[in-house]
């Protein structure tokens, strides 16, 4: 058995990457990273912890990013620059700029970890983890949007060949423009392998009957409340097949996903996602799932 190895977005988790929020968001200037109006680093700060003690509870071991004072303010959302496969890791870049110096800090962890290095994304392609839904061990599908783009894609895809693994792509809306952060993780999350939660307005069509084909059931998220979480209350974190956390204060998607027969804890952490414009699943990156 090994400790490394996260194919799969709802077996057990067990292993994760994470970094504390800190003094890099602080000092963070809200315009530069695209922080929203409900912004604030001390609350988003406190917010950070009750995800920890959960996942603590949980029984699930947390591997820290070195924390040092580089003003990395999004590196926090680790989920988007590692991708961990039962060989090793995939070191991602990421289309948004600010965050070029994430992958450093992702490469000398996972080393640290004793987690081989499968490769990293380079200059001009760019892949980021929250657009990266596994369907199954052998099946990526990918978001192709703003953040991860067709370059990134296919290297994504060369480097994981070699694994029996297979990358779809699927394009992505502009949805709220340029700057802002939309992934495919924004807008499909699965619950377990055949349970997904999505927001259909502006679900891709392709990858909709990708979910068919694949006999996943789809519960959809209310319309008003993934407006009014700014796209947050579908980018939720699963803590094993129909074991999820979600965002506190949106009682339809909770009892959408109650009725689905899911366990869910709710934590509150709107400044910490909506501010910093992340789901809780992108605060998060597995290094092993597995029953
Ligand atoms: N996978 C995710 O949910 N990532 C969120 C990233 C948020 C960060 N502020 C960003 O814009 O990249």
């Amino acid at each position: 058995m090994s400790d490394y190895g996260a194919q799969d977005m709802s077996l057990p988790l067990r292993r994760v990457l994470m970094r504390r929020p800190g003094d890099a968001l602080l000092k963070a200037d809200p315009a530069r990273w695209h922080y929203g109006a409900r912004f604030n680093a001390e609350q988003a700060i406190d917010e950070y912890e009750s995800l920890v003690r959960l996942l603590l509870e949980k029984g699930v071991e947390i591997l820290w990013l070195a924390e040092r004072e580089d003003g990395l303010a999004d590196s926090m959302f680790t989920a988007d620059l590692s991708l961990v496969t039962a060989k090793g890791a995939v070191i991602l870049r990421p289309g948004k700029p600010a965050r070029a110096g994430e992958a450093a800090l992702h490469e000398a962890a996972c080393r640290a970890a004793g987690i081989p290095i499968l490769g990293r994304l380079k200059s001009p392609g760019t892949v980021e983890g929250g657009d990266c839904l596994w369907i199954d061990a052998e099946t990526l599908a990918v978001g192709r949007g703003l953040r991860t783009d067709e370059d990134g894609i296919a290297a994504l895809s060369e480097l994981l060949a070699p694994l029996g693994i297979d990358v779809l792509g699927y394009d992505l809306p502009l949805w709220r423009g340029a700057e802002a952060c939309l992934h495919l993780g924004s807008i499909a999350s699965f619950l377990a392998r055949d349970l997904a939660l999505i927001f259909p307005p502006i679900l891709p069509v392709s990858f909709y009957r990708l979910l068919e084909e694949w006999g996943v059931s789809m519960i959809e998220a209310p319309s008003d409340e993934f407006r009014a979480s700014g796209g947050m209350s579908v980018g939720i974190l699963t803590l094993g097949p129909r074991e999820v956390v979600m965002l506190d204060g949106y009682p339809k998607t909770r009892a959408a996903l109650e009725s689905a027969g899911c366990t869910v804890h709710a934590i509150r952490a709107d400044v910490l996602c909506i501010g910093c414009e992340g789901g809780l699943g992108g605060l998060v990156c597995p290094l092993l799932r597995e029953n």
